[in-house]
C-alpha cells in the first residue's frame, strides 16, 4: 500500500476555557487516528460536537492540536509544503457581491500566487468542469445556491490540489442542487482526486464516498468502506414475495390470514422475525417480511416456504444502510 495522502495519530484537541462555574475545558479531539489514500473520497460522519470540524481545522493547520500526531502528503500540518497541496470549501464561503464567476476566480487564483496566464487557462477548465460555462460573466447576486456551492469547488480548485477538504459542501441546498454539486464531486473523483468530506447528509454520503469514518463526542467510532461498516450482527430486512398456496385456495386471502398460516406452516427459529405479511394490491402476490442477519435462516425459510407448496415470485435482501449503522453506532454512545 502506499503512504496515506492524510495521517492522523492519536490526535487530541482540548479547548480551554471559563464558564461562571470556573474553568471548563472541551476535550473535542480524544485520540483520533485515521488515515486516506491517494482517491479516496472519504466521508467524515457525526452529530453535532462530535468533533469534525476540528479535525478538518487541525488538517488544515488552523487549529493546534494538543497532542497527537497529523499529517498530509508525509508532512506535517501546517507546513507550507502540506499546505500547497491542499484546496478547502469551507462551510459558509463568502464571495464578494460585486464579482461574476469569472473574477471572483481570478481573484482566488492570485491569492494563490498564480500568474494571469495560468489563471486564465484555469478558470476555462474549472467552469466547464463545474458547469459554470456561460454564466461566468454574470454577477454572483444572481446566482443559485447551487451554482454558489459549484463556484465555491472552483476556487478550492484554482491551484490544482491533490486533496480537497470539503464542508457540508450540500448543506442548504435543494436535490437539483445537491445532485450537481454530486456530480461535480463524482467527476473529480474520476479525475484521481483525494476528497475529504463533511456532511451531515448520510444518503450524500452513501452515494459518493468510497470510505467513511463516523465520530461522536471527539471519538473515532468506526472506519472502514461503507459495506463494511455493519456489524455481522446486524439485521437485514428480507422481503420474499410468494404466490401462496392458500388453504381453502383463496388467492385474494388477506395478509394477516397467509401469516397466520405460514406461521403454523414454518419452524421459523428466534433469530428471524417472521413480522408481517401483506397482500399487494392488484396482484395475486403476499410479501413475507423478515429481519435476521442470518443468510442461512433466509435459506432455510425459502425452502420450508417451498416445500409447502408456495412459489417465490421475487426476494429482495436489505443490508442495513449506512443510517442504519450510524444510528446504532450513534446511540451506543
Ligand atoms: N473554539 C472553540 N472553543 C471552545 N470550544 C469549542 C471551540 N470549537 C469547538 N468547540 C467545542 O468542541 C466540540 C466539538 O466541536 P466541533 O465544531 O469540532 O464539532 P462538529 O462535529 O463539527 O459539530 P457540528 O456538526 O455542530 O459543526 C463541541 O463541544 C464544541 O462546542
Amino acid at each position: 500500500m502506499t503512504d496515506p495522502i492524510v495521517d492522523v495519530c492519536d490526535l487530541r484537541k482540548t479547548y480551554k476555557g471559563w464558564s461562571v462555574r470556573g474553568r471548563r475545558n472541551v476535550d473535542a479531539l480524544q485520540g483520533v487516528s485515521l488515515q486516506a489514500q491517494a482517491g479516496d473520497v472519504f466521508g467524515l460522519l457525526g452529530p453535532n460536537g462530535a468533533g469534525k470540524t476540528t479535525l478538518i481545522k487541525t488538517l488544515l493547520g488552523v487549529v493546534k492540536p494538543s497532542g497527537g500526531t497529523a499529517s498530509l502528503f508525509g508532512q506535517p500540518v501546517g507546513s507550507n509544503a502540506a499546505r500547497q497541496r491542499v484546496g478547502y470549501l469551507p462551510e459558509s464561503l463568502r464571495v464578494d457581491r460585486h464579482h461574476t464567476a469569472r473574477t471572483a476566480l481570478h481573484f482566488y487564483g492570485r491569492l494563490s500566487q498564480m500568474n494571469s496566464a495560468d489563471i486564465a487557462r484555469r478558470t476555462d477548465e474549472l467552469l466547464e468542469l463545474v458547469g459554470l460555462r456561460g454564466r461566468d460573466c454574470e454577477s454572483v447576486r444572481r446566482f443559485s445556491k447551487g451554482m454558489y456551492q459549484r463556484l465555491g469547488l472552483a476556487q478550492a480548485l484554482m491551484h490544482d490540489p491533490d486533496l480537497l477538504v470539503l464542508d457540508e459542501p450540500t448543506d442548504g441546498l435543494d436535490p437539483v442542487g445537491r445532485n450537481e454539486v454530486r456530480k461535480v464531486i463524482e467527476r473529480l473523483r474520476d479525475l484521481g482526486k483525494t476528497i475529504f468530506l463533511n456532511s451531515h447528509i448520510l444518503q450524500e454520503v452513501e452515494l459518493v464516498c468510497t470510505r467513511v469514518a463516523i465520530m461522536a463526542g471527539g471519538k473515532l467510532l468506526a472506519i472502514g468502506p461503507i459495506d463494511e461498516l455493519a456489524s455481522p450482527t446486524d439485521a437485514a430486512n428480507v422481503f420474499v414475495d410468494i404466490r401462496a398456496a392458500v388453504s381453502g385456495g383463496d388467492s385474494g386471502a388477506s395478509g394477516r390470514f397467509v401469516f397466520d398460516q405460514l406461521t403454523s406452516e414454518l419452524a421459523v427459529t428466534d433469530s428471524a422475525s417472521l413480522s408481517v405479511v401483506e397482500k399487494i394490491s392488484g396482484t395475486a402476490t403476499h410479501r413475507i417480511m423478515m429481519s435476521t442477519p442470518d443468510q442461512a435462516e433466509v435459506d432455510r425459510v425459502v425452502d420450508q416456504l417451498r416445500q409447502h407448496g408456495h412459489s417465490i415470485v421475487r426476494l429482495e435482501n436489505k443490508r442495513p444502510s449506512l443510517e442504519d449503522t450510524f444510528m446504532r453506532l450513534v446511540g451506543q454512545n
